[in-house]
């Protein structure tokens, strides 16, 4: 007998494979809506070194809508600086733009310490009943039907012997967070395409027993030492251990052609090659040293059947653009609102297909772009070295040494309406006053589907029907005036307002994930469009529509 979806029992509705910051925000987006996830961990206990240690204003937007204030919060820093690229002569290759506040009203970058932001969202993630974290246990084989997936776990054989327990567990969803070595990927047969990009590099975590940045004078805080002898990146690590001390710092050195990476990565080599920055065993704490393999490969698939992969199991970048962990906070987003959707019957399993086919052009971006910017570090030739030196500092006199913005990227095709200029894109967001409160807009009207009308009543352009799917959405509609109107919401800086003016439009669709699903400048162009995206969610049919 063949049992239907519903009638089946399910440990649980999504089981996610890894628990670092993609996996954990995964669950909590899931969980947070009610649905019943395990969350399954390798190691039994959390990981106490620093990884990643920025993050952009597109995941500071994603973090507070968990509550968590890139501004105000101890885990988390920023300089008020620009990035430079600099040859060996300390002369300006390139300046990049990571000081302004972004379009999406959080500053362009952030640093924090990874193991203290983990923490925070295992908390945010321990006080949702329906999430059980399991830790100390790995897959070892997948396979999926029509209704579900049976996940096998076993005890991990580095902690628990070869002879550990194992157990099985059935859930209706799959997500594989697990790693540049994931083993969702590998099950699933999902090949990786690669760049052919290896380069070694060490990184050194530190703690400086005094303010670092303050120390050198008018050396930048977060910059690339473009030097042939010795390519060196000196960035923020986030905040010290002790609240209101010195901040962590973090450099990294390129592993030079014929250098052993083991023997680099030795107490003893990193004290040497930090002393020429002013750092020895006496005034400061190695806290971490580790050589990594900065590599540029991506997944072909990201959904197979009722799986997905998201973070490093589905794509790698070198870090020299900060975007690595980046991608895989967008990933936890872009896969929690469609699995809920799913889970809530509002949308068909297909529109899982646009997780990949959005997600992998983004990624692709970034990697193809840190993969540019690698070519500009990694030489160590010093006739290559001059040579790109003399062509950067002509480029950057012949830009009057402006800094580089930080790019706006668009999504690969799915969700979203790709005839509407500026869908895909990243939305906008200031500052708005609404219901007696003035705040973010995300903060003060709130996160999801957001049918947004310049100085018009949006619901009002939409059909009977469209206003019904969406409500089933769960979407609001609200219009933004420039003065104190009712209902709608005022634009208090004119942020919002500017962009409307900017890309033309008198409408638009914002999603769960602050992308643009559609722009429209007459309620027939938005009609229309938002037919075609409601299509491309596989919308599921709703009563009110089926009876129109
Ligand atoms: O957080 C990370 O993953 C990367 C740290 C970083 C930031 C900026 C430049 C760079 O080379 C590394």
């Amino acid at each position: 007998m063949t049992l239907s979806a519903s009638a089946e029992s399910f440990d649980a509705d999504v089981a996610i494979v890894g628990a670092g910051p993609v996996g954990t925000l995964l669950a909590i987006l899931l969980g947070q809506r009610g649905k019943r996830v395990t969350l399954i961990e390798r190691w039994s206990q959390h990981y106490a070194l620093p990884r990643a240690v920025t993050y952009d204003h597109e995941i500071a937007r994603i973090f507070a809508t968990l509550g968590i204030d890139s501004e105000n919060d101890p885990a988390i820093s920023y300089h008020d600086e620009l990035y430079y690229w600099k040859n060996k002569d300390r002369e300006n290759l390139q300046i990049v733009d990571w000081q302004s506040q972004s379009a999406s009203g959080w500053r362009v970058r952030y640093w924090f310490n990874q193991p203290m932001m983990e923490k925070r969202l295992l908390a945010i993630a321990a006080t949702l009943p329906n999430i059980t974290l399991l830790r100390g246990w790995q897959g070892i084989g997948l396979e999926q039907d029509a209704q579900g997936v049976n996940l096998s776990l076993q005890r991990n054989p580095e902690e628990a012997g070869p002879n550990g327990d194992s157990r099985t567990l059935r859930a209706k969803f799959v997500a594989g967070t697990d790693g540049a070595n994931s083993f969702v990927r590998e099950a699933l047969g999902i090949e990786n395409e690669d760049k052919g990009y290896f380069f070694d590099w060490l990184i050194l975590d530190m703690i400086p027993h005094f303010d670092y940045v303050a120390s050198r004078g008018d050396e930048p805080a977060q910059w690339q030492l473009c030097d042939p002898k010795r390519p060196t990146t000196i960035v923020p690590g986030g905040p010290g251990p002790v609240a209101g001390g010195p901040a962590r710092r973090r450099w990294e050195f390129m592993v030079l052609p014929g250098e052993n990476p083991h023997e680099l990565q030795k107490p003893d080599r990193a004290w040497e090659l930090l002393q020429p920055w002013g750092l020895t065993p006496e005034n400061a704490e190695l806290e971490r040293s580790a050589v990594y393999r900065f590599q540029a490969r991506w997944a072909k698939e990201w959904n197979k059947g009722r799986c997905l992969i998201g973070g490093d199991a589905a794509h790698l970048m070198p870090p020299f653009a900060g975007e690595g962990m980046c991608a895989g906070v967008r990933d936890a987003v872009a896969m929690a609102w469609r699995l809920n959707g799913i889970l809530e019957g509002k949308f068909g399993l297909d529109v899982l297909d646009s997780y990949t086919s959005e997600r992998i052009e983004h990624a692709k971006h970034y990697i193809n772009f840190s993969q540019e910017l690698g070519q500009i570090i990694c030489i160590a030739d010093e006739a290559a070295a001059a040579e790109r030196d003399a062509k950067m500092i002509a480029g950057l006199a012949a830009s009057a040494g402006k800094p580089v913005p930080t790019d706006i990227c668009q999504l690969g095709k799915g969700a979203w309406c790709d005839e509407s200029a500026h869908a895909g894109e990243l939305s906008v967001q200031g500052v708005v006053e609404a219901a007696g409160k003035q705040g973010r807009f995300d903060q003060v009207v709130g996160q999801g589907w957001v049918l947004l009308g310049h100085g018009v009543d949006p619901a009002a352009a939409l059909t009977e029907a469209q206003r019904h799917q969406l409500a089933a959405l769960e979407g609001v509609s609200v219009e933004l005036s420039a003065q104190a109107a009712t209902g709608g919401a005022v634009d208090v800086e004119g942020t919002i307002g500017d962009w409307f003016t900017r890309i033309g439009a008198r409408y638009v669709l914002i999603r769960p994930d602050f992308y643009v699903a559609l722009t429209a400048d007459t309620p027939e162009a938005l009609q229309t469009r938002f037919a075609k995206v409601m299509r491309r969610l596989h919308l599921a049919e709703q009563p009110a529509m089926a009876a129109e």
